[in-house]
C-alpha cells in the first residue's frame, strides 16, 4: 500500500458526505479528482504525494461538502481523529483512472491521507487491444479516411471557387457586352458539381464511419461481457454491478462516439484548417497577417468559456444520473418503500436531487446563451473587420471582390475547424480514459478459469466428496478465516447436514464444493479427483446441482426457467422435472401454464412456487450431488411442507449436503455435522447427538426455546 499524504485540507463538513477534489500544481496532468460522493462549498488545502516513484509530487486539495451514505465514519468525537472510509473509490486524473482508493483518513490537524490499493492496477489504454477490434473493419475505416481527406481537400477548393464566381459577377457590371448566363453557367456548374461531389464524398464516410463505430462497440460489449461473466465470483464480490453496467453501456458508448468524432472531425478540421490558411496567404498575405494576430485570441477564449462551459454541462449531466439512480432504487425496491411507507421520504430525496440538476441545467442553458450571444458578435465582427480592411485593399487595387470573398469563406472555415479541433481534443481525453476502463476487463483473467483444459471422467461417478484440511478466507476479507483445516466426507447417496452458529461458515462450504471460490489451504475430492483438475462448466453444469434460500427465477417464462438448468431439454423433460419437484399441479392451473411470464426476478409467484421452480432447475440436468442451502427456511409451514415432500422425493439416489438452519427438517439426515469456529465439532445422527448432550443438542434446545415464544 501507498499513502497520498494531503496536508493541511480542512474537512468543513465533518459527518457529512466528503468529496476530494485536487488539482495538480506545476505538473503535467493538471486534475485529479476523487470521484464519489455529493458536492458543496468547501475550502481548499494544500498537499503532497508519498508515493515512491510517483510523478506527481504536489496537489492542491479542495475538500468539499460530504460522504456517500454507504462510506461508514468509525470515529469522531471532537478533537479525536476522524476517520471516513471510502470504500471502492477512484482517484481520476485528467478524466483517467488514476488508482482505486481502499479508505480517507483525517486526523484531529485535518491531515488527510488516502490509502491506495496497489492490487488494483491502473488501466492504461492499450492500443493492440483496440487494433484487434479495428483491424476486421480495416478496410471500411481506411474508405471512410480517404473520403474525409477528399472531402475536406474539396472544401479548401469551395471558398476560391466562390471568388472565381463574385469576380465574374463583377466583371459582368464593369462590361455587360457579354450574356450574362454563358459568363456564370461555367464557373457555376463547376461550383454546384464540387457542392455534389463533396456531399457525396461526406455521406460516404459518415456511412462508413458510423459503421464501423457501431460494430466496433458491439464487439466491445460482446467481449467485454463475455470477459465479465468468465469472471469468477470474487471479482463480483469486490466490483459493484452498476459499475460493471456502466462499462458495458456508458463507457463504450463514450468511446464510440470519441472514436467516430476524432477520425472524422479531426481529419477534416487539420487538413482544412492548414489548407485554408495556405489560401487565406495565397489571396491575401496582408489580411492573413490581420487574421493570425485576431483569430487565435477568439479562438482560444471561445475555447476557455467552452470548456467551463462543458464542465457545466458534465456537472449537470452527473446530477441527472443522480436523481435517476435515486428514483431507480425506490422503484426497483417498491415494496419496501412501500412496506415502510417510505414514499414521502423518497419523493422528498428525488425532488431535492432534480431540483438541483434544474438548477445547473438552468444555469447551463444561461451560460450556453450568453456564450452563443457573445460568438455571435465576434464573427460578426470579424466579417465587419474583414470587409473593411479588404475594402481597403480593394480600392488600392491590391485584391479583387472575389479574392474577398474567398477569404471571408475561408476564414470562416477556418474559425469553425480551430474551434472543432479544441472541442475533439476533449473529447479524445474522454474517450482515451473511457476506452481504457472498457479494456482494463477485457484483459483480466479469472482466478478460477470457467473452462478450458479440465477433465471430465469417463467413469459414472458415485458422488463422493472429500473436504481435506480445508481453510479459506473470502478474497475480500483476507484478514478473516472462515474454514480452518475443515474435513468433511459426503458418502455416495447419502445425506449431509451440516448446523451451526449463524455466519459460522456453512454456506461457504457449498460455495467451495461449486468452486466459486478455490480454499486457500487443502483440497476438495470428487470420487478421489481434485475438483480443480475437473472441468468447471461440466461441474457446475452436469454434477452438481444446486437450490438456496431464496431462488432467483429470470424475468421470462416458467418453461425457459425450468430449462436453464438444462437448455437442450424437450418440454416433456421440462415437464417430467417440475412433476418431481411438486410444480406441475400449480403451473398448470395458471392460465398460461409453463408460458406463464413470472415477472421481473419471479415476482409474481409465491416464495414456495418459486422455491419448487427452482428445484426443477436444478432436478433437469440429474445432478450426482445436489446442495441444499436453507431451502426451506424463507417459507411458511404448507409451503415447506410440499417443498420439503418435492426434496425428499428429489434426494434420493443422489449425494445432498443439506445447510441447515430449521433443525427439524434435517433430523432425518444420514449425517449431521457441527460446526464451530471454522470447523467440524461433533458428528453423527440427530439420536446420537441428542445423546451426547454437546453442541446440537444446545442448538435444539435454543430453537426449541424461541420457537415457544
Ligand atoms: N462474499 C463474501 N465475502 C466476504 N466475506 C463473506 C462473504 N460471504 C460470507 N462471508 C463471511 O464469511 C463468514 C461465513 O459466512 P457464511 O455465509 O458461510 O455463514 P453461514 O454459516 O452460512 O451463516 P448463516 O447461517 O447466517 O447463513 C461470515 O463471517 C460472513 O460474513
Amino acid at each position: 500500500m501507498f499513502q497520498l499524504l494531503c496536508c493541511r485540507a480542512s474537512i468543513t463538513a465533518p459527518g457529512r458526505p466528503l468529496l476530494l477534489y485536487s488539482r495538480i500544481n506545476k505538473t503535467a496532468a493538471d486534475k485529479w479528482k476523487l470521484s464519489r460522493g455529493f458536492k458543496s462549498p468547501g475550502s481548499k488545502g494544500y498537499s503532497s504525494s508519498q508515493q515512491p516513484g510517483n510523478t506527481v509530487s504536489r496537489a492542491w486539495f479542495f475538500t468539499k461538502g460530504a460522504v456517500r451514505q454507504s462510506a461508514t465514519r468509525t470515529s469522531k468525537p471532537p478533537g479525536v481523529a476522524l476517520r471516513f472510509i471510502l470504500g471502492p473509490a477512484v482517484l481520476t486524473v485528467s478524466g483517467r483512472l488514476f488508482c482505486h482508493v481502499a479508505y480517507c483518513e483525517a486526523d484531529e490537524n485535518n491531515n488527510i491521507s488516502l490509502e491506495v490499493d496497489p492490487k488494483t492496477p491502473v488501466p492504461d489504454f492499450k492500443w493492440h487491444i483496440l487494433w484487434e477490434f479495428v483491424k476486421p473493419q480495416l478496410l471500411a475505416l481506411v474508405s471512410a479516411v480517404v473520403l474525409a481527406f477528399g472531402a475536406a481537400i474539396l472544401n479548401i477548393h469551395i471558398p476560391l471557387m466562390l471568388g472565381d464566381l463574385v469576380n465574374v459577377v463583377a466583371r459582368f457590371l464593369r462590361d455587360q457586352s457579354r450574356s450574362y448566363v454563358q459568363e456564370i453557367q461555367g464557373p457555376a456548374l463547376k461550383l454546384l458539381g464540387l457542392y455534389i461531389f463533396q456531399g457525396l464524398l461526406t455521406s460516404g464516410y459518415i456511412i462508413l464511419l458510423s459503421r464501423v463505430g457501431e460494430r466496433v462497440a458491439a464487439d466491445m460489449r460482446k467481449t467485454l461481457f463475455a470477459s465479465l461473466l468468465r469472471q469468477d465470483v470474487a471479482f463480483f464480490d469486490a466490483n459493484k454491478t452498476g459499475q460493471l453496467v456502466n462499462r458495458l453501456t456508458a463507457d463504450i458508448q463514450e468511446f464510440k462516439s470519441s472514436f467516430k468524432l476524432v477520425i472524422s472531425q479531426g481529419l477534416r478540421s487539420i487538413t482544412q484548417t492548414v489548407g485554408c490558411f495556405f489560401s487565406l496567404y495565397v489571396i491575401s498575405p496582408k489580411l492573413t497577417g490581420l487574421t493570425v494576430v485576431v483569430l487565435p485570441c477568439l479562438v482560444g477564449a471561445g475555447a476557455l468559456i467552452g470548456s467551463f462551459l462543458r464542465k457545466l454541462s458534465r456537472l449537470a449531466q452527473e446530477q441527472v444520473a443522480k436523481a435517476t439512480a435515486v428514483a431507480d432504487e425506490a422503484l426497483g425496491n417498491v415494496r419496501t418503500v412501500k412496506a415502510f411507507a417510505m414514499e414521502e421520504r423518497e419523493l422528498q430525496l428525488y425532488a431535492y436531487e432534480v431540483d438541483k440538476s434544474c438548477e445547473m441545467n438552468e444555469n447551463l442553458g444561461a451560460g450556453i446563451a450568453v456564450f452563443q450571444g457573445l460568438s455571435n458578435i465576434a464573427l460578426n465582427c470579424i466579417v465587419l473587420g474583414t470587409i473593411f480592411a479588404g475594402g481597403t485593399l480593394i480600392s488600392s487595387n491590391e485584391m479583387s471582390p472575389g479574392d474577398l470573398m474567398s477569404f471571408l469563406v475561408a476564414s470562416q472555415t477556418v474559425q469553425r475547424s480551430l474551434a472543432s479541433i479544441s472541442i475533439l481534443f476533449g473529447q479524445m481525453v474522454r474517450g482515451i480514459s473511457s476506452g481504457a476502463r472498457v479494456f482494463e476487463y477485457l484483459t483480466l483473467k479469472p482466478t478460477i478459469p470457467n473452462s478450458g483444459g479440465g477433465r471430465i471422467p469417463y467413469h459414472s461417478l458415485t458422488g463422493r466428496v472429500d473436504f481435506m484440511n480445508i481453510s479459506f478466507s473470502y478474497p475480500t476479507r483476507p484478514g478473516h478465516q472462515v474454514l480452518n483445516k475443515f474435513n468433511l466426507t459426503l458418502p455416495p447417496s447419502k445425506t449431509v447436514a451440516i448446523v451451526g452458529e449463524s455466519g459460522g461458515g456453512k454456506s461457504t462450504i457449498a460455495s467451495l464444493l461449486e468452486r466459486f471460490y478455490d480454499p486457500t489451504n487443502g483440497v476438495i475430492m470428487l470420487d478421489g479427483l481434485d475438483i480443480r483438475t475437473l472441468d468447471l462448466s461440466w461441474l457446475r453444469g452436469q454434477v452438481i446441482g444446486f437450490i438456496n434460500q431464496e431462488p432467483v427465477l429470470f424475468g421470462s417464462s416458467i418453461m425457459e426457467n425450468i430449462r436453464f438448468g438444462m437448455p437442450e431439454a424437450t418440454d416433456a423433460e421440462v415437464i417430467s422435472a417440475a412433476k418431481q419437484a411438486n410444480a406441475h399441479g400449480f403451473i398448470t392451473a395458471f392460465p398460461d401454464g409453463y408460458n406463464t411470464f413470472v415477472g421481473e426476478r419471479g415476482v409474481t409467484l409465491s416464495g414456495g412456487q418459486k422455491q419448487r421452480i427452482a428445484i426443477a432447475r436444478a432436478l433437469i440436468k440429474n445432478p450426482s450431488i445436489l446442495v441444499l442451502d436453507e431451502a426451506t427456511s424463507a417459507l411458511d409451514a404448507e409451503s415447506e411442507r410440499v417443498v420439503q415432500e418435492a426434496l425428499d422425493r428429489a434426494t434420493r439416489g443422489r449425494t445432498v449436503l443439506i445447510i441447515a438452519h430449521r433443525l427439524s427438517t434435517i433430523q432425518a439426515a444420514d449425517l449431521i455435522c457441527v460446526i464451530s469456529n471454522g470447523h467440524i465439532v461433533e458428528a453423527g445422527t440427530h439420536l446420537e447427538l441428542l445423546g451426547r448432550g454437546g453442541l446440537y443438542s444446545d442448538l435444539i434446545r435454543r430453537q426449541r426455546a424461541e420457537e415457544q415464544k
